[in-house]
């Protein structure tokens, strides 16, 4: 097919040269017109079949620059090239600038590129003309359409948005442009709230189409959310290698979503209880495990099946049968935290999800907290049924740490349970099971040792280095337990803490050591002071500084002959609370010492902050020196730093004579442990006040 070349040039001999060359073109005949003027040019390219324009910037009616910004205009779409001489070379390269295809070296006419390079240029612009209508209609299609359309790169990132998708993100395209997809296009989960993968990238990696969840929703750049419909399709290119995704969506409106919403809770939930059934249990237990992992925390899985259910069922009925375990998922409910799962898995089975303990054990008292709510009569019509159950337990991380293994290894330890005669509960580990029966024995026992007046306190004296008196002493508490006999601190007082005990146990351990210290004054025992350990759940109990008050006014004890020893770990959690307490103490007038000090957060800012009296040097520190090094530096630092803040330096656990000269050349103020005496029991210990330190031992 021949091509129609019109040339614009005043000058015969080029059109002349032009029209032996082109016409004559191997690869197709050229036709050529040629005028001279530009008023001609423009008449004539208001008529068709124009294919090219060559121009000179020199006509009669028209110079330079001018003559192609005519031209130019008057032609567009058709495309045009200059006909120069070198030295019109920065006219020429401003009309490429400014549209012009290219220029042609006048005196270069008989090259056989020509009109090659011609043809190509009139391809090139009919192709680009093509182009340019192609993606005008591609545009115009994806804006008028009523689903958001987003397309990104290989990588994920923004390269296009349709006006709806604009409308429904929230974004601008200009500003989306570039963008990660997850970033403008953020998705979650309608249900838990969690974030989707991100679908562009799975698509990307598996190279093929997505259809995404039906509860996805869109969160928009403003933080409203949408519940959409979408798919993901990945784009290749000519050799099929992938260059991007698109991703079409639609906004299901409110009712659709509700509709949705709803399906997927009926998904999620059992229809009787209105718990969650066994595949909201498993992402809630797998998200939990992940969170466990990740915190270094613990969790257990409680099985629990009712006994006897199915007898029921069979003699009153299924409707009965139903209300019964609707009232047992009611009382459940009510044995837990918010943070906690119950979920039923169907029948009267029954799982649930126990999280943030501090120990795993502790999923012991859920555990008896059930039993014994299961155990109160469930009132359904005229009847009162009375109904048991069987748990068997499985802990994270020992037992397990994926939700399937620990959900089946609870529910053998629940077949334990029911072998061992029902209304019970087993753990699946055998050793967690010993410590949680022994753990329960204490328990039970420490909620009758108050009562049975079971706990007495021994005293250790504090000595005073320099001059051997006896300068106080430090309560400790002992158990004289019916069976077991005499039972030290470390047996008992973190179970007591767990149970909440340790309250009125502090209580009576303050008062016993309130009422001896004024026996002991009014005996002529003078000046003595008695140290009482608090621990945390007692300092923070919200009636501690009443109680106080209470004791200190009811034995009529002087408070500065009251010492409290609180750990730093008492005191750390929150600095500024336990700090306003502390100053409350103060005022009362007792004195405070900071017990174990250097095992803990050992923070010299606090030092400073709390008004404490006395440092207590911990006896893991004081074993073994002067001979381990290590120790020695401590004890060595502690006590000089003890010494220049003005604090009372009291070293712990002192065993033998080495150690007190070690300690008493360090001009360490007292020193308290065996060497000089072991705790006593209060009569013993008033016969040592009157006698004092044995001599041989100071000396
Ligand atoms: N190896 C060795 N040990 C020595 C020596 N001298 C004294 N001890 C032991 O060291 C512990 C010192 O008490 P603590 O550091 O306050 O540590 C106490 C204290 O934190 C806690 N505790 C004791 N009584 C009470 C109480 O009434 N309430 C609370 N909340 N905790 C208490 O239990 C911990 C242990 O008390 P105990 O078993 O009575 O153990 C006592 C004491 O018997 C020695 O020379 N060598």
């Amino acid at each position: 097919m021949s091509n129609l070349v019109l040339i614009v040039s005043d000058r015969a001999e080029e059109a002349e040269a032009l029209r032996n060359v082109l016409p004559q073109a191997i690869d197709g005949p050229f036709d050529i017109e040629w005028v001279r003027t530009l008023a001609r040019a423009m008449q004539r390219l208001t008529g068709d079949g124009i294919d090219i324009v060559l121009m000179d910037f020199f006509l009669p009616d028209s110079k330079g620059m001018r003559t192609f910004d005519q031209l130019f205009e008057a032609a567009a779409p058709v495309p045009i090239m200059t006909l120069v001489t070198e030295g019109e070379m920065d006219l020429a390269q401003e009309a490429v600038q400014r549209g012009a295809q290219g220029y042609i070296l006048k005196g270069h006419f008989r090259n056989a590129l020509l009109p090659q390079a011609l043809r190509n240029t009139i391809h090139r612009k009919q192709v680009e003309d093509a182009l340019f209508i192609e993606k005008e209609r591609a545009a115009v299609t994806l804006d008028s359409i009523v689903d958001g359309v987003i397309s990104t790169d290989s990588e994920g990132r923004i390269t296009y948005l349709n006006n709806t998708a604009e409308r429904m993100t929230g974004w601008a395209k200009a500003e989306a442009i570039g963008h990660p997809v997850a970033e403008v296009f953020p998705l979650v989960d309608n249900i838990n709230r969690k974030s989707f993968n991100d679908p562009v990238v799975q698509v990307i990696q598996e190279m093929r189409p997505l259809a995404l969840r039906a509860d996805a929703l869109l969160v928009r750049r403003n933080g409203q959310e949408a519940a959409i419909e979408d798919s993901v399709a990945p784009i290749y290119d000519r050799r099929g290698k992938i260059r991007g995704a698109v991703i079409v969506f639609r906004d299901i409106g409110p009712a659709q979503a509700l509709m949705v919403q709803k399906m997927t809770y009926q998904a999620h939930h059992d229809s009787l209880t209105d718990l969650p059934n066994r595949i909201l249990l498993i992402d809630r237990l797998e998200h939990a495990i992940a969170l466990a992992k990740r915190n270094g925390t613990t969790l257990a899985v409680l099985f629990l099946d009712l006994d006897n259910f199915k007898n029921i069922n069979d003699s009153h009925g299924h409707a009965t049968g139903d209300q019964l375990l609707a009232s047992v998922a009611q009382r459940l409910l009510n044995c837990i935290r918010a943070s906690d799962t119950v979920s039923r898995l169907g029948g009267d089975e029954f799982v649930i999800l126990v999280t943030e303990e501090r120990h795993a054990e502790a999923a012991a008292h859920t555990a008896e907290k059930i039993i014994a709510s299961l155990a109160q009569p469930h009132r359904i019509q005229q009847y009162a049924f009375h109904i048991t159950a069987s748990i068997g337990i499985s802990t994270f991380p020992a037992d397990g740490e994926e939700a399937d293994t620990l959900i089946r290894n609870a529910d053998t330890a629940m077949y334990y349970a029911k072998k061992k005669g029902r209304n019970n509960y087993q753990f699946f580990n055998a050793a967690m099971n010993r410590r949680a029966v022994e753990r329960q024995f204490i328990e039970v026992g420490l909620r009758r040792a108050l009562e049975a007046q079971e706990f007495s306190l021994y005293y250790q004296p504090k000595v005073n280095l320099k001059t051997g008196k006896i300068t106080g002493v430090e309560a400790l508490l002992r158990w004289h337990h019916p069976e077991r006999g005499l039972m030290l601190p470390g047996d008992f007082v973190s179970i007591a803490e767990d149970c909440g005990l340790i309250v009125p146990i502090s209580r009576w351990v303050l008062r016993e050591a309130c009422r001896q210290t004024k026996l002991w004054l009014e005996a002529g025992f003078k000046p003595i002071s008695t140290a009482v350990n608090i621990s945390a759940l007692a300092f923070h109990n919200q009636n501690f500084l009443q109680d106080l008050r209470d004791i200190l006014q009811e034995t009529a004890l002087d408070p500065a002959c009251l010492e409290l020893e609180l750990t730093e770990s008492v005191l750390m959690p929150d600095s500024q609370f336990s700090n306003e307490i502390l100053q409350t103490l103060k005022s009362i007038g007792v004195k405070l010492a900071i017990d174990d000090f250097g095992t803990g957060y050992s923070s010299l800012s606090y030092l400073q902050e709390f008004p404490i009296d006395v440092l207590k040097i911990d006896q893991s520190f004081v074993r073994g020196i002067p001979e381990l090094a290590r120790n020695r530096i401590i004890v060595t630092a502690v006590t000089g730093m003890g010494i220049s803040l003005k604090y009372r330096v009291i070293a712990e656990g002192v065993e033998t004579r080495k150690q007190f000269s070690f300690l008493t050349s360090l001009e360490c103020d007292e020193g308290q442990g065996n060497y000089f005496s072991p705790p006593l029991a209060a009569d013993r210990c008033t016969r040592l006040l009157k006698t004092g330190i044995a001599e041989n031992l100071l000396h």
